[in-house]
């Protein structure tokens, strides 16, 4: 760790290394601003002819002249940076081979962090009455009323009164309404730890002490919570953020997706009293701001967040909870590759923090961890209450009767109908989005496919376009052949949820469909709503893809029915098995969480293959074991370690040249046992009209891979125009 001996004080004039976002690679020299600045701090500095945040580092690098040196102009209003924070930011950018501005990037997105004073104007109701009473001004005091007394805005009252500003300052001007400076970032309410959680049944109890346990000691420790769909986990870990809370400590926890916070923000208010903070793409910009800097302050006793929340300025950071640990979404694929589960660990260690990464399926990494005895293990086998797990059963394809075009069995069929008739709600699960994966013209064989990438371009009913899942591009739905010209012969081949809409609409005309799949809905809050008014029972039959699959709680649904069980399964990924399993057994969690049993139909050709039938028998432990001896045969994660690196070129020349190059120039990564595989065009062989080259490295567990990587690279300059990417523990390899 650098600066251990950098002085924790900056007297005005002296200079001092400042780390600011620009892509420049490195730390510059300024000198510090009048009144001396602390290490640390938020500054702005001239930067050329324009002026950028950053922040104070550590000692300067004495690599200039003093008299040369500019002076940060000036100190921001935001608490320093801790160095337990900037530490992290220097070991995930040596773990991932990132630039630190880059890091730094990451843990400053906040709204007008370099401008905008602490304070604003803030108006409240006084005791004078307006001199003369109109229907507007009515309106405006009552929003006042409404607020219950809480200072807002202009632009507020204005808004939420539906009145021109005029009339509000009109009021102000008449002493009706009082202009006070109040703080900009209003803190949080107390959350209160010591107020009454459910009973917990003695399993969950014998977890939650074991887990506040750890809390209480303020050490470092990882646990996984591995607990069967709806045995409770969630009660469990908020006994353990009690325990911190009472320690006066701060509490994170990730979520996967940000359609689940509403549930958990209700859960934490009936618990603790009061919401906590919230971190995502789907909070205001304000709520953004507020939430860092009161985290900064020490005022955010818990925030609940997406995997970017890791790197929030916590003061004194006590628990972090991964929630669904094995979700694929917690690697972020752009820009910063980071596994946030992986990072949060690596975070607590160095803040003498608690992990606990919770889970009805974990990964195998954390399995393995576990099993090693890295991370200590807490198991629920029960559901809470008189609740069983569904009944698990197949439904052999080969044996139904289906005609082409349809994809619901008549044994699930039946099944359905039986529900229906019941008054309970049935679950209907298919990965796939849109209306259908292929669309071919039935007189050449042509595939219509994207043009900027080496992607098919998919169905979407719904949005009435053919829509490129790589990138986004989305086309007019053809009425003649792209290739042949030919009319009316082009035609969608296999399902996606769309599609099993209409042909669930079609088998049962008197029920109420709903289908979620994220593209359908134009926000999170669009999802989220969606997803209350299934939860309150308005919807009969569901349909969805993954994201049915996590944490939800559907009270009345009894019938889940996996449409297609060895999707995914025939992939060459490394975790393709590993996937099916999670998601299937997930998804099947979601039946019989209240009162009535449940039970999940899979349907699948291949009723006897090895994790069809561990999905079925429930038997994990056996299928974890048989999963890691077979990687450990091939010495794959987690008994061994891999990089990808990807290179991006507009022609596919030069991209291969430089992946033959550096294939060939390998000594640095024999010297650590290292291999290297490829180049090969990856599996997507052209995203957005990049060609794509892939390398994989492949290490002994335990080797020091970056370092590795770092002097294989160094020697190579990137031609113009090729971009290189390297991802640590690759979990996609498209
Ligand atoms: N001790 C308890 N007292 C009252 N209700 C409980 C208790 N334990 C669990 N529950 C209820 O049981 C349901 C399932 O619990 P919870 O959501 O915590 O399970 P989970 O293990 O997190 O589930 P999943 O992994 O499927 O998301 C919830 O509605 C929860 O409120
Ligand atoms: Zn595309």
């Amino acid at each position: 760790m650098q600066d251990t001996q950098a002085p924790e004080f900056f007297d005005e004039g002296t200079p001092c290394g400042v780390l600011t976002a620009e892509p420049l690679g490195r730390v510059l020299d300024y000198l510090a601003p009048e009144g001396g600045a602390w290490i640390g701090a938020f500054v702005e500095v001239p930067l050329g002819p324009r002026r950028v945040v950053g922040v104070i580092w550590g000692a300067s690098e004495g690599s200039f002249p003093i008299v040369k040196l500019r002076a940060i102009i000036r100190v921001l209003d935001a608490v320093p940076m801790g160095a337990e924070l900037r530490a992290f930011l220097a070991r995930v950018a040596e773990y991932t081979l990132t630039p630190l501005p880059a890091m730094l990037r990451l843990a400053t997105r906040v709204p007008d962090l370099g401008s905008g004073p602490a304070t604003r104007k803030l108006l409240f109701r006084s005791d004078t009455p307006p001199a003369r009473m109109t229907e507007a001004r009515e309106k405006v005091l009552a929003v006042f009323d409404g607020f219950g007394g809480a200072g807002l805005t202009p632009g507020e009252v204005a808004q939420a009164a539906g009145v021109s500003s005029g009339v509000v300052r009109a009021l102000v001007k008449s002493g009706a309404l009082l202009e006070r400076e109040a703080l900009r970032d209003q803190p949080y309410p107390r959350l209160d730890p010591a107020r009454e959680g459910p009973n917990l049944t003695p399993d969950q109890a014998r977890a939650a002490a074991v887990l506040a346990t750890g809390v209480q000691s303020g050490a470092y420790g990882t646990t996984l919570l591995k607990g069967v769909t709806g045995s409770g986990k969630t009660e469990v870990y908020l006994e353990a953020i009690a325990a911190c809370l009472t320690q006066g400590r701060q509490a994170l926890v990730l979520l996967p997706e940000i359609a689940l916070t509403s549930e958990f923000l209700t859960r934490v208010e009936e618990r603790f009293g009061a919401r906590p903070a919230e971190w995502h793409s789907g909070v205001t910009l304000s709520e953004r701001r507020r939430c860092w800097h009161m985290v900064g302050q020490g005022e955010a006793q818990l925030v609940v967040g997406a995997r970017s929340a890791l790197f929030l300025p916590f003061r004194d950071l006590g628990l972090i909870v991964v929630d669904e640990e094995h979700d694929s979404s917690y690697k972020q694929e752009e820009g910063v590759l980071y596994n946030a589960r992986d990072m949060a660990v690596l975070r607590a260690a160095m803040s003498g923090a608690q992990v606990i990464l919770a889970s009805a399926t974990p990964s195998l990494e954390t399995w393995a961890n576990a099993r090693a005895g890295k991370y200590a293990r807490l198991d629920l086998t029960a559901r809470f209450g008189p609740n069983t797990l569904p009944e698990m059963r197949a439904i052999d394809l080969r044996a139904e009767e289906l005609p082409s075009g349809r994809w619901v069995s008549p044994t699930l069929q039946r099944a359905v109908t039986a529900r229906l008739a019941a008054g309970e709600q049935a679950l209907l699960f298919l990965n796939r989005r849109g209306y259908a994966p292929l669309t071919i013209c039935r007189a050449c064989g042509h595939q219509v496919e994207c043009s900027d990438c080496d992607a098919r371009m998919v169905e979407h009913r719904f949005l009435k376009r053919l829509v490129c899942h790589q990138c986004g591009a989305t086309a007019p739905i053809p009425a003649t052949c792209p290739a042949c010209g030919a009319e009316d012969r082009l035609a969608p081949v296999g399902p996606g949820v769309e599609r099993l809409e209409e042909e669930a609409r079609a088998l049962w005309p008197d029920a109420r469909v709903a289908v979620l799949s994220s593209d359908l809905f134009g926000s999170a809050r669009a999802l989220k709503d969606q997803i209350a008014v299934i939860a309150g029972g308005e919807a009969d039959i569901i349909i969805g893809t993954q994201i049915v699959a996590k944490g939800h709680n559907f009270p009345n649904l009894t019938l889940v029915g996996v449409i297609d069980a060895d999707l995914g399964l025939s992939g060459s990924d490394l975790r393709a098995a590993e996937r099916v399993f999670q998601l299937v057994r997930q998804v099947s969690g979601r039946a019989g969480r209240a009162d009535k049993p449940g039970r999940a139909l899979v349907q699948t050709c291949q009723p006897e293959h090895p994790v069809i039938r561990a999905i079925l028998s429930g038997e994990e432990e056996a299928f974890w074991q048989s999963e890691s001896a077979q990687r450990e045969a091939l010495r794959m994660p987690p008994h061994g370690r891999l990089a990808g690196i990807v290179i991006a070129a507009p022609t596919l020349e030069p991209a291969f040249e430089l992946g033959t190059r550096l294939a060939r120039a390998d000594a640095p990564l024999r010297a650590i046992g290292a291999q290297v595989f490829g180049p090969a065009p990856a599996p997507i062989a052209r995203i957005r009209g990049m060609h794509r080259v892939r390398l994989l490295v492949k290490a002994p567990k335990g080797a020091p891979l970056q370092g590795a990587i770092k002097t294989w690279l160094k020697p190579h300059k990137l031609p113009r125009g090729l971009r290189l990417s390297v991802d640590i523990d690759p979990q996609s390899f498209y």
